[in-house]
């Protein structure tokens, strides 16, 4: 029979996580009540590629931690080999053409959510992350990152040209010489790489280690004014995202236009063909 004192202390552990009641289905959220700070975990095996159901998910989460008056936003993945491998090929590659734009549509929402989030925000990459993963990541605002992982923005490696918020996240980031080259060489960079040239902010040894870090970056901000920190956010990010908005629809139709030419269908097409090919080897 379980002892009273092992009964009281499974109780207070479940009194400082709770689940979000509009948990969603391909992102779990858990907010920390002693802290207030809530982690959304993208949850969608193998490897996280961004969908039009998970993209939806995220951008729901997203808004539901901002209105709950959440501490803080913490990003990671239930896999522990991969954050995100980016938009979902399979979206792309001879694509339903509501789909596509739905694909792409969603994933300017969830990028307008992330990078305006009035929340402090911070990821902990405890996989590899490519392109769209690298998107996510670099929306926020603290990165912390595992050993021997990849990440970067490669869009142009398959042939695809980045889209704009690629080069604010990058410009917010980066120095600008290191951004316009790691866009245009369409780079991934090392764990080692990414933090020598700040496009992260620590390495940790564990995902657990990652999340105390993004934790301790999140609690930083615990005296300061909710309202003048996001303000402030907003001073320095609102360019980007007036700027964003002004292009938003010229995008989504160049991102239409651009997957539907056969050349493009074609190396998509092979590019997909070379990742599986990879696991028949
Ligand atoms: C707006 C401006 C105007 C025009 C712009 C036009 C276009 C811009 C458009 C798009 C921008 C897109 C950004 C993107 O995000 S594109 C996605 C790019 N992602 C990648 O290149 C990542 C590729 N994947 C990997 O590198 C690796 O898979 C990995 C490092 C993420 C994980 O490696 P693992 O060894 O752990 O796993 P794998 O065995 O490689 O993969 C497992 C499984 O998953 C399949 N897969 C991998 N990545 C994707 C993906 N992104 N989409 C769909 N499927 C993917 C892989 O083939 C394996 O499948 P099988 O099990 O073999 O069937």
């Amino acid at each position: 029979m379980m002892s009273s004192m092992s009964l009281s202390r499974m109780l207070r552990a479940a009194s400082v996580c709770r689940t979000m009641s509009t948990a969603t289905k391909l992102t779990a959220v858990e907010v920390n009540d002693k802290t207030g700070i809530a982690t959304v975990t993208l949850s969608r095996p193998p490897i996280n590629a961004l969908n039009v159901e998970l993209l939806h998910d995220l951008y729901q989460s997203i808004k539901e931690i901002e209105n709950n008056k959440s501490r803080g936003l913490i990003l990671t993945s239930s896999n522990d080999k991969v954050f995100s491998a980016g938009l979902d090929i399979n979206e792309m590659y001879r694509p339903d053409k509501d789909r596509a734009r739905l694909l792409w549509t969603k994933l300017q929402d969830v990028w307008l959510a992330l990078y305006g989030c009035a929340l402090p925000t911070a990821a902990a990459i405890n996989g590899h992350a490519p392109a769209g993963g690298c998107l996510l990541a670099t929306s926020c605002e603290y990165r912390v990152i595992l050993p021997q992982c990849r990440i970067g923005l490669n869009e142009i490696q398959l042939g695809l040209v980045p889209p704009i918020f690629c080069m604010f996240n990058f410009l917010n980031v980066l120095p600008r010489r290191v951004a316009e080259r790691a866009l245009v060489q369409g780079r991934i960079f090392t764990t080692e790489q990414a933090l020598q040239i700040g496009l992260v902010d620590d390495v940790a040894s564990s995902k657990e280690k990652a999340l105390e870090k993004c934790s301790q970056f999140i609690a930083t901000f615990a005296q300061t004014n909710p309202l003048a920190r996001s303000l402030t956010k907003l001073k320095f990010r609102g360019a980007d995202l007036q700027r964003f908005e002004s292009e938003r629809t010229n995008e989504l139709e160049s991102f239409l236009e651009f997957i539907d030419h056969p050349q493009m269908q074609e190396d998509l097409g092979i590019y997909l063909e070379g990742l599986k090919k990879k696991n028949r080897n």
